[in-house]
């Protein structure tokens, strides 16, 4: 058996958390021959509940948990976190676009990225969750002087695997026929999911559904609005589906992207692919040995190059807003 590694959540006691601390004490994310230590954060009053999720957890004899801790310190949660999953913060309610929790959301992150940058582990990685998620990723990693940018990545996986999902339905093949899928830019109604590279039982997925009004009319829109639909339906915002895009994130960075294939992970810019340096955007990518590599050299036609600009336009203006409330 591997030494245990730690692993901090935040708004553990919420329902993402609950659908995601128990796949983590099992080893769905990093694997089942690596035990886990849980540190868990919540805020005060949320303590009682994650004291039950913690009774339960207990429940399930896992035998990778080495360990569970709770706090409502970000100190003692963080302390010496190899992964750190950023999930407390507030979901949006109907009608709402997820930029509009900015103002409520933001706050949390300045804090959070202050006391990872103090005590966590000097290799930790960062994924945020909570919404907005890219602009609270690029809050957090604004405010810990002591990490790598790269260290911080905010979640375009669910997008990732909705967009997997809705491609194969419309082409009658099996998600795992899909592969090279990519979600550009911002976790947003604006995020632009790329069909020119995916490829479907090795053919080129936008030439096979040969249809550019079903893609721009009805495949984009669904990808991008899925999380309202949800919404709309559930009567809350998503929460198996997204602990599960966590723990694929996760694992991916952890264990790495298989050959012959990528995924999409969202972290600062380096200027690729035109997208302007700073912005916490998504990238398709590869990983192997735990480094994050973007794939080079994919052709970006006219109507990729708007979509992507549009998205990136969309992030710059709320790293302009996240300024003006000197959350940065
Ligand atoms: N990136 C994505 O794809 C994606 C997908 C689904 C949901 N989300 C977002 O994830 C977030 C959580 O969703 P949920 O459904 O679990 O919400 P929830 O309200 O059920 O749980 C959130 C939990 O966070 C806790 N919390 C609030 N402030 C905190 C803080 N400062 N420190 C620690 N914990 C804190 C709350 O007490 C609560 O228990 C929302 O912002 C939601 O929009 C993102
Ligand atoms: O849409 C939301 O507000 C929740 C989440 O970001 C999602 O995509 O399901």
């Amino acid at each position: 058996m591997k030494p245990p590694v730690r692993v901090a959540v935040t708004g553990a006691a919420g329902q993402i958390g609950y659908s995601l601390l128990f796949r983590i004490a099992s080893g769905a994310m990093l694997g089942s021959d690596q035990p886990v230590i849980l540190q868990l954060l919540e805020i005060t009053p949320a303590l009682k509940a994650l004291n039950g999720v913690v009774m339960e957890l207990n429940d399930c004899a896992f035998p990778l948990l080495a360990g569970v801790v709770t706090s409502d310190d970000p100190k003692v949660a963080f302390k010496d976190a190899d992964y750190a999953l950023l999930v407390g913060a507030l979901p949006r309610k109907a009608g709402m676009e997820r930029s509009d929790l900015l103002n409520a959301n933001g706050g949390i992150f300045k804090p959070q990225g202050e006391a990872l940058s103090e005590v966590a582990s000097r290799n930790v990685k960062v994924l945020v969750v909570g919404n907005p998620a890219n602009t609270n990723a690029f809050i957090a990693l604004s405010n810990a002087p002591k990490l790598k940018p790269t260290q911080f990545h905010a979640m375009v996986r669910l997008d990732h695997n909705r967009a997997i999902s809705q491609l194969a339905e419309k082409t009658g093949k099996p998600v795992t026929a899909i592969k090279k899928m990519t979600i550009w830019g911002n976790h947003s109604v604006t995020q632009f999911p790329d069909l020119y590279h995916a490829e479907v039982d090795g053919k080129n997925a936008y030439d096979l559904v040969n249809d550019h009004t079903w893609y721009e009319n009805v495949y984009l829109p669904t990808v991008a609005k899925r999380g309202a639909a949800i919404i709309e339906a559930r009567g809350l915002s998503s929460a198996a589906s997204a602990a599960n895009a966590a723990i694929d994130h996760m694992r991916s960075w952890a264990l790495g992207t298989p050959e012959g294939d990528w995924t999409s992970m969202a972290f600062v810019s380096d200027g690729s692919y035109g997208v302007p340096e700073g912005l916490v955007y998504g990238f398709p990518v590869t990983v192997k040995n735990g480094q994050v590599e973007i794939v080079k050299g994919l052709e970006i036609n006219a109507f990729s190059r708007a979509k992507m600009d549009a998205t990136a336009k969309e992030l710059d203006e709320e790293r302009q807003a996240v300024k003006q409330l000197g959350l940065v």
